[in-house]
């Protein structure tokens, strides 16, 4: 092949992998053996090899990025990421929900956008003109680390959104408790400490200042949240959810829209002895106002939107399984 039939083949490999990336990753829908991946794959590594001036950061070889840091960046979010004030009865969301209608001056009922509460680490991710820029933990809410070269790890991120938008999302990064039990799993071999939970297995994998081991560890993230001057044209939240999925975030299939705060108490009770049927740890339930007009009337307190409560599940009893133990009466 000359240069021109190369570039062309490189940009096609790019596209057709990254697509199945998307598929894979992001709509848990395989679409190529991984043999036939892999071979793509390799096929792209040996041509950028040949033509080093044409790789570019968004090049899904570049996922697992350079040299291990020396400690992490500072940064500062332009927009704060707030936390969220707490629920944990029912009792709790319907004093929420009447606290809104009065914010609001209404008795109508309340249209609530329901999330899964993901037990993991919230991160913020900074995308200029569609390509992904800068990542960074929570932190303090105003200034957290830079973890962009572990967060690219993440197969589920986008590099390149599907319009050239400068945004920035929220969500949480996490660990899948198969992935979780199989970290533990080579750590109980290697005589290492094992992690307690998927959440800190997470925190201490996007902690690691060599990518290269975040990128054995199988994190994925969910986004719940877009802030920033190009707000896309949505009128409430999860309209803004389901243009991030458009635009090629992963954003949490299990959200559920309700007309009243019953409807959600319902919903909630019916996911409290779901939880195992899920890939990931969740720690509750997170409840906003659906309408974007509604929560600018609303408002936030010093650190919390008024318009959003995270229902907590009661913590699972520590089951301590007695196993093997002959109790003769
Ligand atoms: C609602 C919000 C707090 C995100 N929103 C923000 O962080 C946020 C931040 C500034 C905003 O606007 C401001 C802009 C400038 C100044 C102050 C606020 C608006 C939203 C939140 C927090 C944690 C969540 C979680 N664990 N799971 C799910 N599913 N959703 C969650 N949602």
């Amino acid at each position: 092949m000359d240069r021109t039939e190369t570039i062309a083949r490189i940009e096609q490999l790019r596209a057709t992998i990254e697509r199945h990336n998307y598929l894979y990753y992001v709509k848990d829908e395989p679409s190529i053996a991984d043999y036939e991946y892999d071979k793509l794959m390799q096929e792209l590594i040996r041509l950028e090899g040949e033509f080093q001036e044409l790789v570019t950061a968004e090049s899904p070889t570049q996922r697992v990025g350079g040299t291990p840091l020396a400690s992490f960046d500072k940064v500062e979010h332009r927009i704060p990421m707030l936390s969220l004030s707490n629920a944990f009865n029912a009792q709790d969301l319907r004093e929420f929900d009447r606290r809104v209608q009065q914010g609001i001056g209404t008795e109508e009922l309340i249209r609530y956008v329901c999330e899964l509460k993901i037990d993991g680490l919230a991160v913020s991710l900074r995308y200029e003109n569609g390509r992904f820029l800068q990542g960074a933990t929570r932190g303090d809410g105003r200034t957290g680390e830079d973890i962009t070269q572990n967060l690219r790890t993440i197969r589920s991120l986008p590099l390149v959104l599907k319009q050239p938008l400068s945004i920035e999302v929220r969500g949480e990064a996490y660990m899948p408790r198969r992935a979780f039990e199989r970290l533990n799993h080579e750590r109980a071999e290697r005589e290492e400490a094992l992690f307690a939970n998927p959440r800190n297995a997470a925190a201490g994998s996007l902690r690691q200042l060599d990518p290269k081991i975040a990128a054995e560890r199988s994190l994925d993230l969910f986004l719940y949240s877009m802030v920033g001057d190009e707000g896309l044209p949505a009128a409430s939240h999860s309209g803004a959810l389901a243009l991030m999925e458009e635009l090629g975030f992963k954003v949490n299939p299990e959200r559920r829209v309700f007309d009243g705060i019953e409807a959600v108490i319902s919903f909630i009770e019916g996911w409290t002895d779901r939880r195992s049927e899920l890939a990931y740890d969740i720690d509750g339930m997170v409840v906003k106002v659906d309408s974007f007009a509604y929560q600018d009337e609303l408002g936030f307190t010093a650190k919390s939107p008024r318009w959003a409560i995270a229902y907590k599940f009661p913590a699972e009893e520590a089951v301590t399984v007695l196993r093997d133990i002959e109790i003769t009466v």
